[in-house]
C-alpha cells in the first residue's frame, strides 16, 4: 500500500522560494487530506512541487508505490481548448504514457468513472461546448482514469453545485479507502474538508502551520489568525463540525 510523507519541503518559482520547511505525518493509503489556507498560500505551489512541476529542497519520500508514475495531479485551470468530444478527451488520459492499443477493460474502467461522476449523458459532446461545472468534472474523470495512486486535487469542486459537490467528495473519499490512494484536496470550503477529510493540512504565507485530524486543526485561533476571519465552530444535526463566520478579525 502506498504512503507518502514530505519532509522538509520546499518549492521555488524562479529564483524564490515561495513554500519552506513543509514537514507532514505519513500519508496513508485510503486517506483523504484536504489542503486549506489563503489565497496565494502556496496550496498549488506545493501541489506543483510534490508533482515534480517545480523545484525545491526537502524530501517527498513515497513508500509502498506499484508504479513508477503514481501521483497524478488535476490543475485548477482546467481549459480547454482541444476539439475533442468529452470520451475521446477521457479516453486520451487513460491511455497516456501507454500502449494506444484500447481493451475492453479501458472501456469498461472509463465507462465506470462517467457513470460515478454522472457525466455519461454529456459523452459525445464537444470539450468547448461545457459549462464550467461539467468542464471541472470531466477533468475528475481525467485524473481518475488513469488510475493514480497518489492524487493531487486543486480545488476540483471549485465550480460546482452544491450537489456536485457533496458527490465528488464524497465519491473521492469512498474511492481512496477502497482503492488505497493518498487523495489530498486543496479546497477552499472549510465545513467540506471538516466533513471529508481524514487529515487538513493548513498552509500559509508559504509555511505549513498545521497537519493533522480536522478537529485539531481547525480551530477559532487557526481561523483568527490564517483566515482573519471571526468564527465558531458548532455541531451541525448530523453531528459533523461546522464552521460558522460571525465576521472579519483584523
Ligand atoms: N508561475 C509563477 N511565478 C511566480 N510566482 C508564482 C507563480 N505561480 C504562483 N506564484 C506565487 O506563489 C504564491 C503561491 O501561489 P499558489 O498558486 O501556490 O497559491 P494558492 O494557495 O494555491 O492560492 P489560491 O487559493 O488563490 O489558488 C503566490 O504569491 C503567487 O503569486
Amino acid at each position: 500500500m502506498v504512503a507518502m510523507q514530505l519532509q522538509s519541503v520546499g518549492a521555488y518559482h524562479g529564483r524564490k522560494l515561495f513554500v519552506e520547511d513543509v514537514t507532514t505525518p505519513v500519508m496513508k493509503a485510503g486517506e483523504l487530506i484536504a489542503v486549506i489556507g489563503p489565497n496565494a498560500a502556496g496550496k498549488s505551489t506545493l501541489f506543483k512541487r510534490i508533482t515534480g512541476l517545480l523545484k525545491g529542497p526537502g524530501n517527498i519520500v513515497i513508500d509502498g508505490a506499484r508504479t513508477k508514475n503514481a501521483i497524478t495531479y488535476m490543475p485548477q485551470d482546467t481549459s480547454a481548448n482541444a476539439v475533442l468530444t468529452v470520451y475521446e478527451s477521457i479516453l486520451l488520459a487513460r491511455k497516456q504514457g501507454q500502449s494506444w492499443s484500447v481493451s475492453d477493460s479501458d472501456l469498461s474502467f472509463i465507462d465506470e468513472i462517467m457513470r460515478a461522476l454522472n457525466i455519461t449523458a454529456i459523452a459525445f459532446r464537444d470539450l468547448g461546448a461545457l459549462s464550467g461545472g461539467q468542464r471541472q468534472l470531466v477533468s475528475i474523470a481525467q485524473a481518475l482514469v488513469r488510475e493514480p495512486e497518489i492524487m493531487l486535487m486543486d480545488e476540483p469542486t471549485s465550480a460546482l453545485d452544491l450537489h456536485r459537490q457533496v458527490e465528488v467528495l464524497d465519491f473521492m473519499q469512498r474511492r481512496a479507502r477502497s482503492k488505497g490512494m493518498v487523495v489530498m484536496i486543496a479546497i477552499h470550503d472549510l465545513n467540506q474538508a471538516l466533513r471529508f477529510a481524514d487529515k487538513v493540512l493548513v498552509i500559509a504565507n508559504g509555511r505549513m502551520r498545521a497537519c493533522g485530524y480536522p478537529r485539531d486543526v481547525v480551530t477559532v485561533d487557526m481561523l483568527r489568525d490564517v483566515y482573519r476571519v471571526h468564527a465558531r465552530i458548532e455541531k451541525c444535526s448530523m453531528d459533523h463540525d461546522h464552521v460558522i463566520v460571525d465576521g472579519t478579525a483584523h
